[in-house]
C-alpha cells in the first residue's frame, strides 16, 4: 500500500518553514485507513499491549480503533486544563511551540503493557513527554506505532530505547 500517496503537503504551515504532512486524505479513504490501522493492530498484538495510550488529538484517531479491535482499554494524554481529575503533568517542545501534557494519576496500573500511538513523528517531544507520564505511573511501553515519521527532525533518536513501528518516512 502506498500511503504517501494519500498524504497531503502544505508548505508553511501553521508558520513558515513548517511543511505540514496532512493525514486527512487517508482518514477519507476508508479502506487505506483501514489497511494502515490494521498494520498498528497486529503491531500491537505482537507486542502483547494491554493499554493503547495517545496524545492529544491525532493520537486519538491512530489508537481508538486499535483499542476497539483489539477490546483492550484506551488512556488519553491531554493538553493541561481538560482532564477533570488528579492528573500528572510534562512539559515539552514542539515543532512550533510549547506544551504541557497531563494523564489521569490512575490511567495506568503499575506494570501495564502500554503501546503510545500517534500520527506523527517529529522532533519527538510529544511522544517522549507521553512516554515519561506513562512510565511515572509504572506502565511499561512495549512500543511505539505512528504513520509517518520525520527523519529530518531526529525525532528517533529519542526512541533509542523503545520499540517503534513508522509506516511512512520522509527524508
Ligand atoms: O514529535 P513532535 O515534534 O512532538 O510533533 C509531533 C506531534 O505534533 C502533532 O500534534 P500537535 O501538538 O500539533 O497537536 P494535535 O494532534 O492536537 O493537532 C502530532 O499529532 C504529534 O502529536
Ligand atoms: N510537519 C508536521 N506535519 C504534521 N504534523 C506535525 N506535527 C509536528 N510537525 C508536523
Amino acid at each position: 500500500m502506498d500511503y504517501k500517496e494519500h498524504i497531503k503537503i502544505v508548505q508553511d504551515w501553521p508558520k513558515e518553514g513548517v511543511e505540514f504532512k496532512d493525514i486527512t486524505p487517508l482518514m477519507a479513504d476508508g479502506k487505506v485507513f483501514k489497511a494502515a490501522i490494521d498494520e498498528i493492530i497486529e503491531y500491537a498484538k505482537e507486542k502483547k499491549a494491554d493499554i493503547i495510550v495517545g496524545p492529544e488529538a491525532r493520537g486519538f484517531i491512530i489508537g481508538c480503533p486499535v483499542s476497539y479491535a483489539l477490546e483492550v482499554g484506551f488512556a488519553p494524554v491531554r493538553k493541561e486544563g481538560k482532564l477533570p481529575r488528579d492528573v500528572i503533568k510534562v512539559s515539552y517542545g514542539l515543532e512550533y511551540g510549547e506544551n504541557v501534557l497531563t494523564l489521569h494519576k490512575d490511567a495506568i496500573k503499575p506494570g501495564q503493557r502500554v503501546l503510545i500511538t500517534d500520527d506523527l513523528l517529529a522532533t519527538g517531544g510529544t511522544i517522549e513527554a507521553t512516554i515519561k507520564l506513562v512510565e511515572k505511573l509504572g506502565g511499561i511501553v512495549v512500543g511505539c506505532a505512528f504513520l509517518i515519521d520525520l527523519a529530518y527532525l531526529n525525532g528517533m533518536e529519542k526512541l533509542k530505547d523503545y520499540d517503534v513501528l513508522t509506516l511512512m518516512k520522509y527524508e
